[in-house]
């Protein structure tokens, strides 16, 4: 049966096909060779106390439109000054209404790492996030065969970028850790059914290695569930929609911040 992360990675398919056409990977390798090493985003987010990565985001399979962002770089430097670690941005464009262009644009407005959210399949994609100045790049498990996962996630590390690497389930977890994943994400949204469970974290910490830097993903609704993931061993959460919809951005990074810092 086709899931919801089947049709999205399908899109992405399509859209990368008329991309490709566009601009060859010859021509993302030349410009990728003139550009400052990435941002060590990694060391970041080994930092003492929870980080945040905070996420520039539109609109979502699950909830339809959430925000109207006009200008991704003013969000992004408000999460930035508000002590965001790094700041994330979807650019799939058929659910989630994000570019390549709002990822340029957060990358000159920021000097925090950014990480290039999207549904990463071929090779090509992680040249292009380099090539748009993206320093950490998502590879999420369940769209991945293993040899995709180690060759994707071997070509993030030889681009100077982190790999965020995601997973929702015990097998995910285990495929992970057999990747040499040194970051890994738990999704507590099902991307195939788009339930949200937030204790698939503390479900699936344990069997994460000691030194792998943890980040508790998706459902994160403000400082409360940021300081329990900080509790049961998060290194950083991914927060978007809590972020995007509530009235004042700033206030909401600073709450999160601190919530992670006092637990
Ligand atoms: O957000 C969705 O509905 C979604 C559906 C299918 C695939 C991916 C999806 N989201 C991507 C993400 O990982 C989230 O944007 C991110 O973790 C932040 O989640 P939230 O704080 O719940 O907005």
């Amino acid at each position: 049966m086709s899931t919801v992360l089947d049709a999205i990675v399908a899109g992405v398919r399509e859209d990368l096909a008329v991309r490709t056409e566009q601009v060859s990977q010859s021509d993302l390798e030349r410009r990728v060779a003139d550009l400052p090493a990435a941002i060590d985003a990694e060391q970041r987010l080994r930092a003492p106390g929870l980080s945040l990565i905070a996420e520039v985001k539109r609109a979502s399979p699950s909830k339809g439109h959430l925000a109207e962002i006009a200008d991704p770089a003013s969000l992004a430097s408000t999460y930035a000054d508000a002590g965001a670690t790094a700041i994330s941005v979807l650019t799939e464009q058929r659910r989630f209404h994000g570019t390549l262009a709002d990822l340029d644009s957060v990358r000159a407005a920021v000097s925090v790492p950014v990480l290039r959210k999207d549904f990463m399949v071929t090779d090509y994609q992680l040249w292009e996030a380099r090539a748009h100045g993206a320093d950490i790049i998502l590879l999420i498990v369940a769209s991945l065969t293993d040899d995709e996962l180690a060759r994707m996630h071997a070509l993030a590390h030889e681009l100077g970028m982190t790999a965020l690497v995601e997973v929702h389930d015990e097998g995910e977890t285990q495929r992970a850790v057999d990747a040499g994943a040194s970051v890994i994400g738990v999704n507590a949204r099902n991307l195939k059914t788009l339930e949200v469970h937030r204790d698939t974290f503390s479900r699936l910490v344990p069997l994460i290695p000691p030194g792998v830097v943890k980040v508790a993903e998706s459902g994160v609704a403000g400082a409360a569930d940021a300081a329990l993931y900080a509790v049961q061993g998060a290194d950083a959460v991914l927060v978007g929609e809590a972020l995007v919809s509530g009235a004042d951005p700033a206030a909401a990074v600073r709450e999160i911040v601190a919530a992670g810092a006092g637990s």
